[in-house]
């Protein structure tokens, strides 16, 4: 390793220890980087990676609000803004009671490198609270995103920090949102969240782009292989709004997804999930998953399973960080899966990715494989200030264009730095490189 890169690892697990999942992303970043220090002296003259790795601000702020039995409940509410030299910082929302500070910095650190790649000019950020959405009523959801946005609002605008959604963040909750701030600031600011609802700012496409784009990525890495999706049995974890549309494009392209899941649990169905009553009972109804058995008697459910133990040639990691550990890794390269594409950001552990790249598996980082989302999210954000209203199709064929970049970047850079067919190694590359360039143009700031 580069000893640039073995200082600044020193110095950021100083500065951030009782960050494990940032550190773990730092780490994973920084790594593959020694090829690219080594050519260019000016990172290290800069200190590049040092500041790469400081946030430019962090917001922690407290989020009171009144359940349905009028007692005051209090959550923490974080708005990390990494990086700002492509663009305004730009990553979703989670809501979900494991956020803390550490979370939110790996996930904006992650998507520095991920917005990035997708080409388009915007920066990375995370925020979320250690809310808890599940079993909330839609009117403490309501306050819940209000009291959130009473203090959000004077950090964002759409040529600041633009949020989104990600875990417990959806639909609802970004109309909630929206509606606050424009009852706050009296502005129409479509630009200032993306994820809007079609008929009122947002961008068609946007709901399935994460996992389209996810899916997009992996016909790519078949198409390389000489291979496609069509007729191979997949596995997808979570069930939530990456994995669903994963799954219903998946179908689409002939593969047949044979399990997914939530956290209580694995649905199992050798003949193929069904999408429509998928759909229906976790976006819809918000139900557990073991529900499915009822409309489907030929799936079975396997309660606090992990879809990883079923026999699959492509896997789809779609649920949250560091849920395919090297046990699972083992597992799947064992039963002869190829292709592992994560949809969630950094699902697999640094243990289980060292496993994937010592044998077959072809495998693809959320950063590059992911960025459908927020690609999208960018479209979404040229449509507002355009005034313009694109059509499902023209979103879907930019995604489409975008994805096929990021993949012909991540093979490019891997291959210019001596990884050839290294995914890790090119996303990080390619990503990094447009950051440093910006920084350096932009002066010590
Ligand atoms: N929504 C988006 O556009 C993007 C999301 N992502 C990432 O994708 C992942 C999923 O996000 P969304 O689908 O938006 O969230 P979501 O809230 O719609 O769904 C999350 C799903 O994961 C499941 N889950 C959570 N913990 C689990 C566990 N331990 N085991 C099994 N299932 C579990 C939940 O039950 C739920 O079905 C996250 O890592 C997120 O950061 C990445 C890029 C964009
Ligand atoms: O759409 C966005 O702005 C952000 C999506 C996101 O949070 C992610 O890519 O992880």
């Amino acid at each position: 390793m580069h000893p640039a890169i073995t200082r600044t690892l020193e110095v950021v697990q100083h500065r951030n220890h009782s960050e494990p999942v940032f550190l773990q992303a730092v780490q994973e970043v920084l790594e593959t980087l020694s090829p690219v220090i080594e050519e260019h002296p000016e990172i290290e003259e800069q200190n590049l990676l040092e500041r790469l790795c400081e946030p430019e601000r962090q917001i922690i702020f407290r989020v009171p609000w009144r359940d349905d039995k009028g007692n005051i409940q209090v959550n923490r509410g974080f708005r990390t803004q990494f990086n700002s030299v492509l663009g305004p910082y730009k990553g979703g929302l989670r809501f979900h009671p494991t956020v803390n500070m550490g979370v939110i910095k790996f996930l904006a650190f992650e998507q520095i490198f991920k917005n990035s790649l997708t080409g388009l000019n915007i920066g990375g950020g995370k925020g979320g609270a250690d809310f808890d959405p599940k079993g909330k009523s839609d009117e403490e959801v309501m306050r819940f995103c209000q009291a959130f946005m009473n203090e959000l609002f004077r950090h964002v605008s759409y040529k600041r920090d633009v949020p989104a959604g990600d875990i417990g963040v959806g639909a609802r909750e970004i109309g909630y949102l929206f509606g606050q701030y424009k009852k706050l600031t009296n502005s129409f600011e479509l630009g200032v969240i993306t994820g809007k609802g079609a008929s009122w700012g947002g961008s068609l496409g946007r709901t399935e782009a994460t996992g389209y784009g996810t899916v997009y990525f992996a016909e790519e890495m078949m198409k390389v292989k000489s291979d496609s999706l069509q007729g191979k049995t997949c596995v997808i974890s979570g069930s939530g709004n990456v994995a669903l549309y994963a799954l219903q494009k998946l179908q689409e392209l002939g593969a047949n997804v044979v399990a997914c899941s939530d956290s209580s649990g694995v649905i199992y169905d050798p003949k193929g999930l069904d999408f429509d009553a998928l759909r229906m009972i976790k976006e819809v109804e918000r139900e557990r998953i073991g529900k499915y058995t009822d409309v489907h008697g030929s799936a079975t459910f396997r309660p606090d399973a992990k879809v990883w133990d079923i026999e699959c040639d492509a896997a789809f990691p779609c649920a949250t960080q560091n849920e395919l550990d090297a046990g699972d890794a083992r597992k799947l390269v064992k039963n002869g899966c190829r292709l592992v594409c994560e949809g969630a950001n950094m699902p697999c552990t640094p243990e289980a990715i060292e496993i994937f790249r010592g044998s077959e598996v072809n495998f693809a980082p959320g950063k590059a494989a992911n960025a459908g989302g927020v690609a999208v999210s960018g479209l979404e954000m040229q449509q507002n200030a355009g005034l313009e209203h694109w059509s499902f199709e023209q979103v879907d064929k930019e995604l489409h264009k975008i994805m096929r970049g990021i993949h012909e970047s991540c093979l490019r850079y891997a291959e210019q730095y001596h990884r050839r067919g290294d995914y890790v190694s090119g996303a990080n590359i390619g990503g990094f490189l447009r950051v440093a360039e910006a920084m350096i143009c932009q002066g010590l700031i």
